[in-house]
């Protein structure tokens, strides 16, 4: 179990923003953090990694305090029994595939655990390879490997698939929850796609400047259990345009885009941009702005 309590200023581009939050993890889940770009995602993993220093606060993982400012308890990242994988894979270019593995073992720690992870994550044809003959789903892989190479406790995922295009992505996603699931992790995942963080967490927490502003099971977060249709989809609106009494709403979904009718009740708070569900009530499709 991860319990955190977390305070800290950081310096935006428009003053500063107090950092204050707090998460209970149960050991074993997937917890993904969401918000827009700017709230605290990024420096909530780095404090927990301990990359960056919070002002006061705790870190509980598991009984054993990582960080507890009151007691002067700080431990340093390699204490912290952590995986990290970041957007940009940050791959040793000069290093094969197995050998950017090797790099990342303990001293003396035994070696099997790089074939298990070449083999859980299908890097066989690939082991003896550079990374920047790899596309970016084969890197991330790498990656991911790299990360639990030192069979971390907590994994922590900084928009880990956000280069990547739909069909790798959801690949990727599949080899997260195995290795999630095999090494019996607890996973942070910092995600801004709705379909996604609904695939894999467990658990949601939004973020509004530096601040936790809803917490729950994804379906319910991202639903409000305001629908209870058969079917829903989470898009991007990418038009919206009047046609005589009624509106079309274009809607890209994963890579499909969608034409909905509605009426102007329902799109006097939307934009392009804005993130949608499309469900459907009583036969007819609806939306309702995430
Ligand atoms: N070490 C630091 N000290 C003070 N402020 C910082 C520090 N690191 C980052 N910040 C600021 O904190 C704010 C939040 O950054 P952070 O990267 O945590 O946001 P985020 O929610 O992950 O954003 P994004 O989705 O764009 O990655 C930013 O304005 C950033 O400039």
């Amino acid at each position: 179990m991860i319990k955190a309590t977390i305070h800290k200023a950081l310096n935006t581009a428009v003053g500063s923003m107090k950092l204050n939050v707090q998460l209970s993890i149960e050991s074993g889940q997937l917890v993904t953090l969401y918000g827009p770009s700017g709230v605290g995602k990024t420096s909530i993993l780095r404090i927990i990694a301990g990359l960056l220093s919070a002002d006061s606060g705790q870190i509980e993982v598991d009984g054993v305090f990582w960080l507890d400012h009151e007691k002067k308890i700080d431990f340093s990242p390699q204490q912290r029994k952590i995986g990290y994988v970041f957007q940009d894979y940050a791959l040793f270019p000069n290093m094969t595939v197995r050998e950017n593995l090797e790099f990342a073992l303990e001293k003396g720690q035994d070696k099997n655990i790089i074939e298990e992870l070449i083999s859980i994550v299908a890097l066989d044809e690939l082991q003896n390879r550079k990374p920047n003959t790899l596309s970016g789903g084969q890197q991330q892989r790498v990656a991911l490997a790299r990360a639990l190479v030192r069979k971390p406790k907590v994994l922590l995922l900084d928009e880990p698939l956000s280069a990547l295009d739909i069909k790798m992505r959801s690949k990727l996603q599949d080899y997260i929850l195995k290795v999630h699931r095999e090494y019996k992790l607890t996973t942070i995942l910092v995600s801004h796609d709705i379909g996604e963080i609904i695939k894999m967490s467990d658990k949601v927490y939004c973020l509004e400047d530096g601040k936790v502003t809803k917490v729950g099971d994804s379906l319910s977060v991202f639903t409000d259990n305001r629908l209870s249709g058969k079917f829903q989809f989470t898009g991007e609106v990418i038009n919206i345009e009047s046609e005589d009494v009624v509106f079309i709403v274009t809607v890209l979904i994963g890579n499909n885009v969608v034409r909905v009718i509605a009426q102007e009740s329902e799109i006097v708070d939307l934009a392009i941009g804005d993130k949608v569900i499309v469900a459907s009530k009583a036969f007819n499709p609806v939306l309702l702005k995430v």
